[in-house]
């Protein structure tokens, strides 16, 4: 079913209030996603993007009954991820010769993704444009990095849309598309989400994209993403907010994460977080087992916090297989200018405390040297010990 954008534009994507999880099950999905596509009909008949291949045969029956597929001019690649490209293969068996737009990095993921080195490639760089009637032109912009080294943003002059593909969008299902009629609290929250997850790791490059994009000063007046709502209603807000959180971004807040067999480690998280309010009122705390929490949204406190302080018991020598692989995921997001601490119960030999410093330490975080290693079940000294820790972190 296609929905109306803007004049000429629709949108003819997906949305999947179903969706659990994404990326295999490293991104958790609460509020369900959609997979943004869109046609354009001016003198040429352009589709910018498609959807994942279980929505394909959807996707291409929706299509038809807007317009006779070969009189599509040409495809409109903006990244080669799966979840927009994965109707290609379906759709170019039924217009083999299309032309597809798209970066020399998109050639290489497409190809090795789907073996059709026969498609018709057209590669763009930034600045190029192509006509495509009535006065209006497609100008694309290479997001290199933006999360994939094929990423790009399309341009739509005369309309001032700007198709950015992934960036600035978010997993979440609006039904109704446009940022101004979505759940205001939860739009904020899924973009949060989505930037903390996927984008923190590039940082740098968000940055410099955003001033580049910024330099060029077009008339923006719609942001057209990949997943999620359509920004029209002042659609610069989410370009601010991406500068904002593109500059190791944090606020007074201090999370702390653990996981715990018999609670002992537990007992230590709440002493900390208790002395963190009594020491700085201001700051806000927060407690998760990683266990039973989110490990994304977690993620997503960590990325607003200043500080994490984070526990785990000895286990084999090591730390909870839980607390590895989350700080696995930790590392991958590249975090910068976080302190953090470190505590955790042990029986014998208690190594626990020293490999999660070396392993929160090779995550970039600045590890304080106060920590709470605590022989069996906390005493008032290792509570002290805790309460050092909130000191060193509020500092
Ligand atoms: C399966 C298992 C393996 C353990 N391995 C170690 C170990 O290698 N070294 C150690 O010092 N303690 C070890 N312990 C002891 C725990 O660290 C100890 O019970 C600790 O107090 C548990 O903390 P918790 O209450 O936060 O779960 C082990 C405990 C269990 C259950």
């Amino acid at each position: 079913m296609k929905k109306l954008v803007k004049n000429n534009v629709n949108w003819v994507g997906i949305i999947d209030w179903e969706l659990e999880s994404f990326h295999g099950a490293d991104y958790s999905i609460n509020h369900g996603s959609s997979q943004n596509a869109y046609l354009i009909q001016e003198e040429k008949t352009v589709l910018i993007d498609t959807v994942w291949k279980p929505h394909s045969t959807e996707f291409i029956d929706n299509l038809e009954k807007e317009i006779d597929l070969n009189t599509i001019d040409f495809i409109v690649a903006n990244h080669g991820e799966i979840d927009h490209s994965g109707s290609l293969p379906a759709l170019m068996e039924r217009i083999p010769n299309t032309p597809i737009y798209c970066t020399a990095n998109g050639v290489k993921s497409l190809t090795g993704q789907y073996h059709h080195p026969e498609w018709n490639y057209q590669v763009v760089k930034t600045g190029d444009s192509v006509d495509i009637g009535n006065g209006k032109k497609l100008v694309f912009v290479e997001m290199r990095m933006l999360h994939w080294p094929d990423s790009m943003a399309t341009y739509l002059t005369g309309d001032n849309i700007l198709f950015s593909n992934d960036a600035f969008g978010q997993h979440f299902a609006v039904e109704e598309l446009f940022n101004d009629k979505a759940d205001q609290c939860r739009l904020w929250e899924e973009a949060l989400k989505y930037y903390a997850n996927i984008l923190t790791p590039f940082s740098p490059l968000v940055k410099k994209k955003v001033e580049e994009i910024q330099a060029l000063n077009l008339p923006i007046d719609i942001i057209a993403t990949s997943h999620g709502c359509i920004w029209r209603d002042n659609p610069l807000q989410i370009v601010e907010k991406y500068y904002e959180w593109s500059q190791n971004y944090q606020e007074d807040q201090i999370t702390i994460v653990y996981d715990t067999m018999w609670e002992g480690t537990k007992q230590l998280a709440h002493k900390i977080s208790s002395e963190i309010a009594e020491l700085s009122p201001q700051t806000r705390v927060k407690i998760y087992n990683i266990s039973k929490a989110d490990k994304n949204d977690i993620m997503t406190e960590v990325f607003k916090s200043k500080a994490i302080a984070l526990g785990s018991p000895t286990v084999g020598n090591s730390i909870l297989s839980s607390v590895g692989g989350w700080l696995d995921f930790l590392k991958e997001l590249k975090f910068k200018e976080k302190k953090a601490a470190v505590f955790g119960c042990y029986g014998w030999s208690g190594e626990g405390t020293k490999v999660l410093r070396e392993k929160l330490t090779d995550a970039g975080f600045s590890v304080v040297e106060a920590e709470a290693k605590c022989l069996w079940n906390p005493r008032e000294e290792d509570f002290e010990r805790a309460a050092g820790i909130a000191k060193a972190l509020c500092e």
